[in-house]
């Protein structure tokens, strides 16, 4: 299965996003992408007052019916790395759907873990201000296999990956707005860990450059294997990245180093 990741620096104007995002799909699919993912907060990226305003319903709302209409246009699978959904007056969940080559959505995921945190004179952010936080794993039936679906910090919990290996996945999503600082440190080692001890791909659609109001994030949308190899990296910019899903990669994988048969949790 060939897919396509796509680098953004979304801003504040969503329908001007969406046309962007848009332009980014059609040359995917041209390319014979399959399966499209999208970063993070891929609409809408500006202040935190704004996202009220720019929450939409799931499925009902503007870009659910926008991919829909290009999945179904193309008969390509697109995840959208997340959309702001309604939740209440002053909150919204932060969720990624993915949509079928028949426009329906087959994937519906409420990022569990929020980002609230202080790096000493470096950076805060307190996601929950703004944020609800999900209550539930979500794994796809792709034709490629079973995807385990993750946002961003998610990343940082490595028992949701440990799950969805567990419960048959051979990739997991793991869209971002990753912050410059702490992507420096930790971005590439994380995903490439998840990758290596569940053995799966990864997919890794990120957010690059600077975003209202003074986020920065930290780009380096990846593809990895199950072997943990970086098989396609993003240059510093908007832009995309394919490769090619490859179920044996993840067998020979599994069958050098049957680790997930060797546990032993009744030890731990
Ligand atoms: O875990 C990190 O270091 C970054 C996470 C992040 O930027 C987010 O979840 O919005």
């Amino acid at each position: 299965m060939k897919v396509a990741v796509i680098q953004m620096n979304t801003k504040s104007d969503k329908e001007e996003n969406l046309r962007k995002a848009e332009g980014f799909i059609r040359q995917a699919a041209d390319n014979g992408a399959e399966l499209i993912s999208l970063p993070e907060y891929f609409n809408y990226m500006g202040e935190e007052s704004g996202k009220i305003e720019n929450a939409e319903q799931i499925p009902d709302g503007r870009t659910t019916s926008f991919l829909s209409g290009l999945a179904k246009e193309y008969g390509i699978f697109i995840h959208a790395g997340s959309i702001i959904e309604k939740y209440s007056n002053e909150k919204s969940y932060n969720t990624s759907i993915i949509v079928s080559p028949d426009g329906k959505i087959v994937g519906n995921y409420r990022k569990i873990h929020l980002f609230d945190i202080e790096i000493n004179g470096v950076s805060s952010y307190m996601e929950s201000n703004s944020i609800e936080g999900g209550d539930s794993a979500e794994i796809v039936e792709l034709p490629f296999g079973k995807a385990g679906m993750a946002i961003c910090y998610d990343l940082r919990f490595p028992e949701l990956f440990r799950k969805y290996a567990l419960e048959g996945c051979n990739v997991f999503f793991l869209p971002a707005a990753f912050t410059q600082y702490t992507g420096m440190l930790h971005w590439e080692t994380l995903l490439r860990a998840r990758a290596i001890e569940n053995q799966c791909y990864v997919i890794a659609a990120g957010q690059i450059g600077s975003h209202l109001p003074g986020k920065v994030c930290y780009g380096n949308s990846m593809i990895i294997d199950p072997w943990g190899t970086v098989v396609a990296k993003a240059p510093e910019k908007e832009s995309i990245i394919y490769a090619e899903l490859e179920g044996e990669r993840v067998q020979s994988a599994r069958e050098s180093i049957p680790c997930l048969t060797h546990r032993k949790p009744q030890y731990y």
